[in-house]
């Protein structure tokens, strides 16, 4: 314990964030230069696709004979006690805050009687034992979760279960986002699709399963016409499994491009609401169906969203005719996205729908996103400019979806040619001291190649004592964006920089929420203003003394070089890279209520932590190494500083569920018995909710570490351990789309960096 009393005696150097120089702005969407103006979230909301409280139901989980730790797993992933019942009617309010197990054959009895207000029930069925799921129960459960024993993918579970349980939802984030894309995948059997799924997802933002070309053998050889739903289901489960993009559930009926017989509308409804079921983020529901039949889909998609859907082959359709806004219209009643489609005959009517789109967004701006496109050659060209869910192909799919259908690449090469997407110059900036081990370098090239993006990207160092060294990679034309390796207080910045500081008509550079709290910038985002609703004048207009919010210390600024009406914007990705890893295994709720130590050597390098512990709902924060400045500790869970062996004795006698939960250190090598001390100190302890794994993270380079790795010795401690790469991986992933605002999947950043997931 002298370490630790050595290491109180004397705090690290804090940081000291606190107010920032220049106020958080709104900043619109609408953008005019195509995918490179990236999503941000200001206001005091972490952002779209941060974690809600979700669901408060008793969650009860319908599992097969000899599958009981599956429950186990799900109250795990929930942060949850667990208990079995015989029946539902054994589950009344005492079984609040537990997941309950019920045998399937048990739960059949009165699975369609259960209190509905009080439990939401899963059916849980593993596919690997011959059996399809039981058709009652799929029937009557709210939603149906389908795995493999062997090997089982726990992350899909914690995905399905956030996601049902509204817990977690990309559709706000991704619908903030400037574009959005995703990949119609053809394949007659998903498996063919999965050694590529990562280098295929690339640039995609949801990924389609077309069902209709699903094509299920049979045992005589030949294909069932129509896929069964058990085939379907284990079809989806395999693509979720590998991938952590949402997914699109579409049976395109025959008039429309489709294999889907349409004499039977019912069966559209029945797969389409098994899809929802199995929590399937999109569902795309033709608009031919019966309004009855997706009235009903639209009120019960639970936290699916619809994306109606309308093709039209015939060649006579006109986007400036009553009919086309009637189909908006109709569309919209059911939908959360409204997808609309048409063979074209001429090229200027790409310019009508142009019209068409603008028409219905400033006639009812309250209706949902539009997706349209034309179809065939001559429609191309509306394929670059439409922003809602484009649908792309992939040189590496079988056939493509569509006549006309481009890849990601295409479409941003046209968008090049069309000087639509100028090129940038992009940075990665290190400080000689920080130089990271991963070749981030051939990775970024490796993106924007695949991408077809002309950026330019390179590493540069900046000098660590002198933040304004970053100035000379900023201030100029071709800037298109930096993330730094580390990040650095905004405050040190603006002080040492007069190109920064005299930002924004003197008031510096604007500052997303993240960045201002947590009071490190990890992210440079460059946006052009005629994007932005700021009131702010252009910066590269030079400001006199006199008008401008200058506070008399240091020179007045008059060479940015940064083209007219830009505006360079500091975020922190770093909290999302450690929130996405917190959560990779376990729902959001796991950590809700709970409490963490953290360990640190100064506030800056847990400042990140704080903020993705709030957004988690951690109930209190134990610190040890470093004081929290008020202004940091104001905006986080409340803190308190091990300053004694008593004070740590009395965290570790805590004997609920408020005991400390998740350990995330940031202290190197030098400081590894410290890290140690901890492992032993909570691990040993506190094991009250006694089915869940406590989780330990690092945040130092592991690289730096040799064998007395803390993660080792945290997973002998009974923890579950995630490492420095896999924040970093999450952080990337995070960074692309704030810089080229374009999603690169993490496993595919993980598969880059030398370490495939699967
Ligand atoms: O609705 C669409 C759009 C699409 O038809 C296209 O034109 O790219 C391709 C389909 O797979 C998808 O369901």
């Amino acid at each position: 314990m002298a370490t630790v009393q050595q290491l109180l005696a004397s705090p690290g150097a804090t940081g000291s964030p606190g107010s920032t120089s220049g106020s958080p702005k709104v900043i619109k969407m609408e953008i005019e230069r195509a995918s490179q103006s990236p999503s941000l979230h200001n206001g005091n909301a972490f952002g779209g696709g941060t974690p809600q409280t979700g669901d408060h139901r008793v969650v009860v989980i319908v599992y097969g004979q000899g599958q009981d730790l599956i429950v186990s797993v799900f109250a795990e992933v929930l942060g949850k006690p667990y208990k079995m019942r015989d029946s539902f009617k054994d589950v009344g309010h005492e079984e609040r805050g537990h997941v309950v197990g019920i045998l399937a054959a048990d739960a059949k009895s009165d699975v369609e009687f259960r209190n509905s207000e009080n439990v939401v029930a899963i059916n849980a069925h593993c596919t690997g034992l011959g059996m399809p799921p039981d058709l009652h129960l799929s029937a009557h459960c709210d939603y149906e979760f389908l795995y493999t024993e062997s090997p089982f993918f726990r992350r899909d579970l914690a995905r399905f279960t956030s996601f049902v349980l509204g817990q977690i939802s990309h559709h706000k984030e991704l619908m903030e986002k400037p574009r959005t894309y995703f990949i119609s995948t053809t394949f007659p059997d998903v498996r063919a699709a999965l050694p590529n799924i990562d280098i295929l997802t690339v640039g995609a933002d949801a990924v389609e399963i077309r069902v209709d070309l699903l094509r299920e053998p049979l045992a005589d050889g030949s294909f069932s016409q129509v896929p069964s739903l058990a085939y379907v289901g284990e079809q989806v489960m395999l693509l979720r499994q590998r991938t952590e993009l949402p997914l699109i559930f579409t049976t395109r009926c025959t008039r429309e491009n489709g294999r889907f017989p349409m004499d039977d509308p019912e069966l559209y409804y029945k797969y389409l609401y098994r899809a929802i079921q199995w929590g399937v983020e999109y569902i795309d529901v033709e608009l031919w169906l019966p309004e009855h039949m997706r009235q009903k889909l639209y009120e019960n998609r639970g936290s699916s969203r619809i994306m109606s859907a309308f093709h039209d082959f015939t060649g006579n359709f006109r986007w400036p005719s009553s009919y086309a806004y009637d189909v908006f219209r109709r569309s919209s009643q059911y939908a959360d996205i409204v997808k609309m489609i048409a063979i074209i005959n001429e090229h200027n009517e790409n310019f009508e729908l142009e019209y068409f789109r603008s028409k219905v967004r400033s006639e009812h701006p309250e209706a949902p996103p539009l997706s349209a496109v034309n179809m065939g050659e001559t429609g191309q060209f509306s394929r670059t400019l439409n922003k809602v869910f484009t649908p792309v192909t992939h040189p590496l799919l079988p056939i493509i979806a569509a006549p006309g259908q481009m890849s990601t690449a295409e479409i941003n090469a046209a968008l090049s040619l069309l000087g639509q997407l100028p090129k940038k110059n992009i940075y990665g900036i290190s400080s000689v001291a920080s130089r990271s081990a991963t070749p981030l370098a051939p990775f970024y090239e490796k993106c924007l190649n695949e991408l077809g993006l002309p950026h330019h990207f390179a590493i540069v160092e900046r000098h660590p004592g002198n933040p304004g060294s970053i100035e000379p990679f900023c201030n100029q034309k071709g800037f298109g964006g930096a993330y730094l390796d580390p990040g650095f207080s905004h405050h040190s910045l603006i002080k040492a920089s007069p190109f920064f500081s005299s930002l924004n008509n003197g008031s510096g550079p604007s500052l997303t929420e993240a960045a201002r709290v947590i009071g490190i910038f990890d992210t440079i985002v460059v946006q052009s203003a005629s994007s932005s609703t700021s009131n702010s004048s252009p910066p590269s207009v030079p400001s006199s003394p006199h008008r401008r919010a200058h506070d008399g210390h240091g020179p007045v600024y008059h060479h940015s070089a940064l083209p007219p009406n830009t505006t360079l914007i500091l975020d922190n990705a770093s909290w999302k890279g450690i929130m996405s890893a917190l959560t990779r295994d376990l729902a959001p709720s796991a950590y809700a209520g709970r409490s963490a130590v953290v360990l640190a050597s100064t506030s800056d390098d847990a400042a990140a932590v704080f903020y993705a512990m709030k957004a988690l709902r951690i109930a209190k924060i134990y610190t040890i190494g470093f004081r929290t400045p008020s202004s940091l500790a104001r905006n986080a869970p409340p803190i308190e500083q091990f300053i004694s062996l008593e004070s740590l004795q009395r965290a570790r006698s805590v004997a609920d569920e408020t005991a400390p939960f998740v350990i995330v250190s940031a202290l190197g090598p030098d400081k590894s018995h410290l890290v140690g001390m901890m492992i032993r100190a909570f691990g040993a302890v506190g094991g009250h909710v006694s089915n869940t794994k406590k989780v330990f993270l690092n945040l130092a380079d592991e690289a730096t570490w040799n064998k007395s790795d803390p993660g080792t010795v945290a997973e002998k401690s009974g923890f579950t351990a995630y490492g420095a790469a896999d924040v970093a991986a999450f952080t990337t992933v995070e960074s692309l789309r704030l810089l080229i605002g374009q999603n690169v999947p993490y496993s595919f950043v993980r598969l880059a960096s030398g370490r495939s997931l699967f």
